[in-house]
């Protein structure tokens, strides 16, 4: 017998509901420290964000989808709820996130929005924490559970952490077998990194004004969360000339660490966290050596 490596899988998992459900904070549950990040950002539910979740041999890939509410439940069909239909279509699961209590007419939106796409659908009903009677909830269950065929309804409250992990030890199990899309350290999407790249790239701006060559470019190394809660962010600073590496460095180090200084503080302030930001220079004639650099600029070796 062959000695099998674990296979690993990876997929995607959609959350939608009607505003104020508790999406974002069953999300944050879900990922721990690692999403909070995100959630602090303003505005991020209006967007379509992505949380991953890395465990062991399985990467779970959390879809934030915008709130569906009356308002633009009229257009459906339309505008809006194109984000959330095509995160909705290309997911492998989707976790539906109702209150305890009742059911209204935009929950009812969001489940005909649902029907239209074949994906298997968890029912999660959110904060029953505020229920004392629990009893009082059977006959909430019981009428839900006939208006759709979920794989799953669990009950619970993402505030307190009550089955959350319920809902992630089904999410894992549902994972189907696949390559990772994301390396293991990512637990945000992209944009996490291009903004902190935008903030170092603005503090040099503002350092190096007319010295500076437009095409300078920061590449985000490592963007990590630590054991201790430390953000830890590495960002390379790519010049083209030799000359312009000292310029950006300064006498004795002392304008990067400037900027360093500058764009640190900025970054704590956006993601309302502890940064540890480490800067390096290089320059970019190096590249052609530099595989990761070449892939970047879209060369890679079939080409
Ligand atoms: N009692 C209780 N409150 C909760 C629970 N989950 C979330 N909340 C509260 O409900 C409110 C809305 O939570 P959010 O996580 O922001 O809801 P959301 O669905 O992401 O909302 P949108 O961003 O508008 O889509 C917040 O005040 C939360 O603290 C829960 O399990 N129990």
């Amino acid at each position: 017998m062959t000695n099998k490596q674990p296979q690993s899988r990876c997929g995607f998992v959609a959350f939608i509901g009607r505003p104020n459900v508790g999406k974002s904070t069953l999300l944050n549950q879900l990922l721990g420290q690692k999403l909070s990040i995100t959630s602090r950002k303003p505005q991020t539910t209006r967007h379509r964000i992505l949380g991953i979740d890395t465990l062991d041999n399985t990467q779970m890939i959390y879809v934030d989808t915008p709130g569906i509410h009356k308002k633009e439940a009229r257009a459906i069909n339309r505008l809006m709820n194109r984000a959330a239909s095509s995160s909705i279509a290309d997911v492998d699961l989707v976790v539906f996130v109702v209150e305890n209590d009742r059911w209204t007419e935009d929950d009812e939106l969001v489940l005909e929005h649902i029907k239209t796409h074949n994906v298997p659908v968890i029912l999660f009903i959110n904060k029953v924490d505020k229920i004392k009677d629990k009893e009082a909830l059977l006959p909430y269950l019981q009428q839900l559970s006939t208006k759709y065929a979920f794989q799953q309804i669990i009950p619970g409250s993402a505030l307190k952490n009550n089955q959350v992990d319920a809902l992630k030890n089904y999410l894992l199990d549902a994972m189907p077998e696949g390559d990772f899309v994301f390396p293991e350290d990512y637990y945000t999407d992209r944009s996490e990194r291009f903004l902190t790249a935008e903030i170092i790239r603005e503090k040099l701006i503002r350092q190096l004004g007319d010295e500076l060559p437009y095409s300078i470019t920061v590449e985000i190394e490592q963007f990590k969360m630590d054991e201790k809660g430390l953000l830890r962010i590495n960002g390379l600073i790519l010049v083209e000339r030799s000359g312009q590496k000292s310029i950006v460095i300064g006498k004795g180090g002392s304008r990067l660490k400037q900027v360093g200084t500058d764009a640190r503080k900025d970054i704590e302030r956006l993601f309302a966290q502890k940064v540890f930001l480490e800067l390096w220079v290089k320059v970019k004639d190096g590249w052609a050596d530099d595989e990761r650099a070449l892939r970047s600029l879209g060369f890679d070796e079939s080409d």
